[in-house]
């Protein structure tokens, strides 16, 4: 089968970096996350993007709360442009900006970047992998902060239509940053090779969550960083969490350690220098309906006499970042 041309910079990065034992599986892994039996919507979405084109001298803005394409767009053309980019909603990560559309998106994952960023390895020249990294606005960040290559995976064909549209509109100015619809299950074990790892909002919806995080230790060089941000709760190194069938709504979250249990499992699981940088309760105004996400969030999950509990009774969601090095 013929490659399809959306995805030959994926293809030349696997091929520039060496990344063999993944490229051999790439034809597979696109055929199977793309395959539009999957969902419903995929051919629609798929249809959109080929609607949405591209756009004449385009400039990208990496290092901005919204990551953003200029161009001087007719009225018109706003607004076609515009109106395809709604038909992907919900848009649940970003800010994102197409030339006059603002796309603001359910999350401010800008806020989580900001909380993030200072303590990180520089990402200069490294190479990086995303793990659960949504729509890729954390990725396009990444390279924002001068990483070589970054890898996003998610399973979500929405996610990876949505990425394609950013990164279309990109056109020859989209920097090395590539999607792949798949599971952090399909990364080929032992690939020892990224120089960071991310994995954030993934922990909590795993069900062997030290499996996931010897999975992450298995994607980085030796000496490679890891940067963890999960759900948790208050607690000493002993306290775990784990909810009935929903929490905040959520019908998959498995494990809440407190950041001291998370440390120790780092540990368990063969990571050094394992240090808890941030811990916050995530706020309505952080996660929120907007024009872009019409559909319920944070506040209708909440108890509405008490904030600081879901509506299941359990702590509000609250949220560290760990950052630990591979030996
Ligand atoms: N098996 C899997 N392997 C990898 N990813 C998965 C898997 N299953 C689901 N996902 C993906 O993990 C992401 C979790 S969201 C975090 C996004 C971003 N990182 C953020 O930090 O804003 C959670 C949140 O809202 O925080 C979703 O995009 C899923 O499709």
């Amino acid at each position: 089968m013929p490659i399809d041309p959306r995805h030959l910079p994926l293809y030349h990065a696997f091929i520039e970096h060496d990344l063999a034992p993944w490229l051999a599986c790439l034809p597979a892994q696109l055929a199977e996350g793309l395959d539009t039996r999957r969902h419903g919507d995929l051919s629609g979405w798929l249809r959109v993007l080929d609607k949405l084109g591209n756009v004449k001298e385009p400039r990208v803005s990496l290092t901005t709360p919204h990551v953003s394409v200029d161009a001087d767009l007719s009225e018109g053309d706003q607004q076609r442009c515009a109106n395809l980019l709604k038909a992907l909603a919900p848009w649940r990560k970003g800010p994102w900006r197409v030339g006059t559309t603002v796309i603001d998106t359910e999350w401010h994952s800008d806020w989580k970047w900001e909380r993030l960023a200072p303590h990180i390895s520089d990402l200069t020249e490294r190479r990086v992998l995303d793990v659960g990294g949504g729509n890729g606005y954390h990725g396009f960040r990444m390279a924002g902060a001068g990483a070589r290559l970054v890898i996003v995976i998610d399973p979500s064909p929405r996610f990876y239509c949505q990425f394609h549209a950013i990164r279309q509109l990109m056109g020859p100015q989209a920097p090395d940053v590539h999607f792949l619809p798949v599971g952090i299950e399909d990364v080929p074990a032992r690939l020892e090779t990224f120089d960071t790892t991310f994995s954030m909002g993934v922990l909590y919806h795993r069900r062997s969550p030290i499996d996931h995080l010897l999975a992450l230790r298995d994607t980085l060089r030796p000496g490679g960083e890891l940067v963890l941000e999960t759900l948790v709760v208050e607690g000493d190194e002993h306290t775990v969490l784990v909810p009935g069938e929903r929490y905040a709504q959520m019908p998959n979250v498995y494990f809440l350690p407190s950041s001291l249990a998370l440390a120790q499992w780092l540990t368990r699981a063969g990571f050094t220098n394992v240090r808890i940088v941030d811990e916050a309760v995530t706020t309505r105004d952080e996660q929120r309906r907007t024009d872009w996400m019409t559909y319920q969030s944070l506040a209708d999950f909440l108890d509405p006499n008490d904030p600081t509990r879901t509506i299941e009774g359990y702590p509000a969601p609250r949220r560290a970042v760990l950052i630990a090095e591979r030996t």
